[in-house]
């Protein structure tokens, strides 16, 4: 896939921001980009893993905000709806599980760590809401780059 984030923020300084650098890869492709979608999540995942089922992903990167709150929100069985439906990823503020596994997925998951539990109770949780990750504002419609460095944000598609 022809870019790499370290060019996209020298070409493009002045249009980029860059989420932190605790972010880490758990999925099957190091590398990938699209459009985003933003949910926002309590603690429990029922809205996400319901919208990876039933929402086609071609060339969408889904970027999931819990606060950082210790619950997993993603796992095999997540992975696999996002991959039935062609997701591009899923970046976590937040933590995942079944990492032996979530590998195995042709899509790119990050997240800034694991946790085994998941918050049981349902809880609703918003689709298409702005988030603010590592002091930087994400919108619907935005474009995200990930690869081994990092991952840029731009309102704009560059590549
Ligand atoms: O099932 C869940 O809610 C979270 C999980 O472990 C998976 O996606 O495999
Ligand atoms: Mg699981």
């Amino acid at each position: 896939m022809g870019f790499f984030t370290a060019d996209l923020c020298d070409e493009f300084s002045e249009k980029v921001q860059i989420l932190g650098p605790d972010f880490k890869s758990y999925g099957g492709n190091k590398k990938f980009k699209g459009e985003v979608i933003t949910v926002k999540l309590e603690k429990n995942n029922k809205d996400l893993a319901t919208f990876l089922k039933n929402n086609d992903g071609t060339g969408k990167v889904v970027v999931v905000d819990v606060n950082m709150r210790y619950f997993a929100v993603v796992g095999d069985n997540l992975m696999k709806f996002a991959a039935d439906n062609k997701y591009e990823g899923i970046i976590v503020n937040g933590y995942v599980r079944d990492t032996i596994n979530t590998k195995d997925f042709e899509l790119g998951l990050v997240a800034k760590g694991t946790c085994p539990r998941k918050y049981i109770p349902v809880q609703d949780g918003q689709i298409g809401v702005p988030l603010v990750i590592d002091d930087v504002e994400i919108y619907p419609g935005d474009y995200i780059y990930v690869d081994v460095d990092g991952i840029v944000i731009c309102k704009e598609k560059l590549v």
